[in-house]
């Protein structure tokens, strides 16, 4: 192992200690970085903007709510995790004028520092902890007892003492009990960015969606296509997840193995690899970046039509029927 990793017993939660954290927003991260620190005796505070749907769950939770700019006043660190699109004008407008010397100013995620959306002033520490996950994800891993993986960077260290900030920040949420390291804005921004891009989100889904109509198309039933191309992903994921390819080998047929060698690099070949470079150089030179902000300018028009093609896809009515008679799948709505 090259890098250094940091676990619960390395890291001390000291640094936050006496002092008050603000969570700005309540969506997917921001509710459960609150959840969490809260439940590690961190004294949370929530910045929401006025009229927020989201008061009411806050403080169904135990959290005190404020404004924007107060809570950003009232905080010694404040974690800025409202969508990055959104982060700039609220930035400027209720957070900067209070980001007085000595605050600490805290992300989820390196884009706009890293792309020059904001410039926070030399006074202040600039840190952000990334947990390598869905933020509900954090919130579940962590009520049950478990963690999840997270990366940390320091921008500016005004203090002197940042980055024991940003490890207690991320012992509060619970990533040191699956092992914290360190990196730097540039590298998570761009792996982070890569990684949901290429393989987690925009990889994963079309390779179940171009199995599931292929099957489909070819005159398959649509049950047993989703049970065969989406159900089963998970299955044999968390096989990978906990044993690596080996262990997931190990535990499928000679069939199935013998089909993965042949079949696997016909689907993903030298030509997506190829891709993936040039997706990877995009993310670096800020096309993409730019991309995403002029679709958000633009009222997100590209990806609104992405989100209606897929909503009436046979792949997601077919899953919801499924998924309601499998009691044993969180049959909840997310909470926030
Ligand atoms: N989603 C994830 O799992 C991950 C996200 N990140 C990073 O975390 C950050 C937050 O992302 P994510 O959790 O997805 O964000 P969400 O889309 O879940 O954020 C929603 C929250 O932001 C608030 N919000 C939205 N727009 C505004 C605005 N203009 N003014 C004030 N509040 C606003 C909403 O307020 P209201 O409640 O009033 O509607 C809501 O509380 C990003 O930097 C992201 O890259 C990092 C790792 C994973
Ligand atoms: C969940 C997560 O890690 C992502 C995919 O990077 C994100 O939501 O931005
Ligand atoms: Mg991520
Ligand atoms: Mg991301």
């Amino acid at each position: 192992m090259t890098a250094k990793m940091y676990y619960d017993a390395d890291v001390s939660m000291q640094p936050l200690a006496d002092k008050v954290v603000a969570v700005i927003g309540y969506g997917s991260q921001a509710h459960a970085h609150a959840q969490n620190m809260h439940d590690s005796g961190v004294n949370v505070i929530i910045g929401l903007r006025e009229g927020s749907g989201s008061r009411a769950k806050a403080e169904q939770a135990g959290l005190q709510v404020m404004s924007i700019p107060e809570a950003t006043q009232a905080a010694d660190v404040v974690a800025l995790l409202i969508p990055d699109e959104e982060q700039p004008k609220v930035y400027a407008e209720q957070m900067a004028p209070h980001l007085t010397a000595g605050k600490t100013l805290l992300f989820g995620h390196g884009f706009n520092v890293h792309f020059g959306r904001i410039t926070p002033p030399a006074e202040v520490d600039v840190m952000l902890v990334a947990p390598k996950g869905p933020g509900h994800m954090l919130r579940r891993v962590y009520k049950e007892g478990a963690g999840m993986p997270g990366i940390f960077a320091v921008g500016q260290d005004a203090s002197g003492h940042a980055r024991d900030t940003a490890l207690a920040y991320a012992r509060a949420i619970g990533c040191t009990r699956a092992g914290v390291l360190e990196t730097t804005f540039k590298e998570e921004t761009e792996t982070d960015l890569f990684g949901e891009q290429a393989v987690l989100c925009g990889g994963v889904t079309q390779l179940i969606q171009s199995g599931f109509e292929t099957l489909v198309e070819a005159g398959y039933q649509p049950e047993i296509a989703y049970f065969e191309t989406l159900h089963e992903v998970k299955l044999i994921v968390d096989l990978i997840y906990e044993k690596g390819f080996e262990g997931m080998r190990h535990s499928i047929s000679n069939t199935a193995e013998f089909g993965d060698y042949v079949t696997g690099p016909r689907i993903v070949n030298a030509r997506t690899k190829e891709e993936m470079k040039q997706v990877l150089a995009d993310i670096q030179s800020g096309a993409f970046a730019d991309r995403f902000t002029a679709d958000y300018q633009g009222g997100f028009s590209h990806m609104n039509e992405q989100r209606g093609k897929m909503r009436g896809h046979q792949l997601e009515t077919v899953g919801k029927e499924l998924r309601r008679k499998m009691p044993f799948i969180n049959q909840e709505e997310l909470e926030v």
